[in-house]
């Protein structure tokens, strides 16, 4: 559904994306996990085409560069990482942008596009705050928001730039439920940046360990959720055990490195 093949990022002067590639198929969640400046989120800008990169990108077998904006967007969604939000602008209001794709240039939004906003701010505990001004939200509440408007786009290929960092507990469990919902039920196709290696293995199917731009593991969780591969790419001294589905649990130890 989408794939990548040898992309590079140069910016400052450094490749900051070098020669990654990924191939996320129908209904599968990716993961991309690494440290800090391991060049995550430029890869996920890539593939939306929202930064210069050489290597080529599909989206549905369809080279991404030949794609016109409104067809790329109603084919997929990303949610970034801090998007600079218009102050003034109603949650419901913010919600709707997602339906811009569907929108008739110099149209109005139909009874239809309200629903599918209304319907998404529900299930993400937003209604509430339908009518608040987005400048007054927490970091919490702005990072559901973010996430509304991408589910509202309804494009089949949904990509996740670290999605639960401000959220708490309760909200994190509700985003990743309501994420794995969506593609286990419509067959949506999910990439994700996260920085919490549990919730990364516990949710994706395979995950992307990448480290100073380049991939330097790729596999299923319990394959690239290693104490060696952890420890050596994130500098840290972690435990990793079984958890009751099998899934990699990574801890940290006390005192390392
Ligand atoms: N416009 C830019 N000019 C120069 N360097 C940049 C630019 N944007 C990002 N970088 C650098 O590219 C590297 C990768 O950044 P990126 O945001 O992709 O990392 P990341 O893996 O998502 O990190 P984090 O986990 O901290 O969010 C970093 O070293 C960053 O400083």
């Amino acid at each position: 559904m989408i794939g990548a093949s040898a992309v590079s990022v140069r910016l400052g002067g450094r490749d900051v994306v070098a020669d990654v590639g990924l191939d996320v198929h129908r209904g599968e969640w990716l993961a991309i996990i690494g440290p800090n400046g391991a060049g995550k989120s430029t890869l996920l800008k890539a593939v939306m085409g929202l930064v210069a990169h050489r290597g080529e990108v599909t989206i549905d077998s369809r080279p991404a560069a030949a794609l016109k904006p409104r067809a790329r967007a109603r084919l997929v969604a990303y949610a970034p990482q801090s998007p600079a939000l218009p102050p003034d602008m109603s949650v419901f209001d913010y919600a709707l942008l997602g339906r811009t794709p569907y929108i008739p240039y110099l149209g109005r939004e139909s009874g239809h596009d309200r629903r599918v906003a209304a319907s998404v701010l529900d299930r993400l505990d937003l209604t509430e705050l339908g009518t608040r001004r987005v400048g007054e939200l927490s970091g919490g509440e702005r990072q559901r928001v973010v996430l509304a408007r991408a589910l509202a786009q309804e494009a089949p290929v949904l990509l996740l730039d670290e999605p639960t960092t401000a959220l708490d507990l309760g909200h994190q469990q509700q985003v990743l439920e309501l994420v794995d919902r969506l593609r286990r039920a419509d067959g949506l196709t999910v990439v994700t940046t996260l920085h919490d290696l549990t919730v990364a293995g516990l949710y994706a199917d395979s995950l992307l360990l990448m480290a100073e731009g380049r991939a330097v593991a790729a596999g299923r969780p319990a394959q690239v959720l290693t104490e060696a591969l952890v420890g050596r790419h994130f500098d840290a001294q972690v435990k990793i055990e079984r958890g009751p589905d099998g899934r990699p649990v990574v801890h940290l130890v006390r005192g390392g490195p």
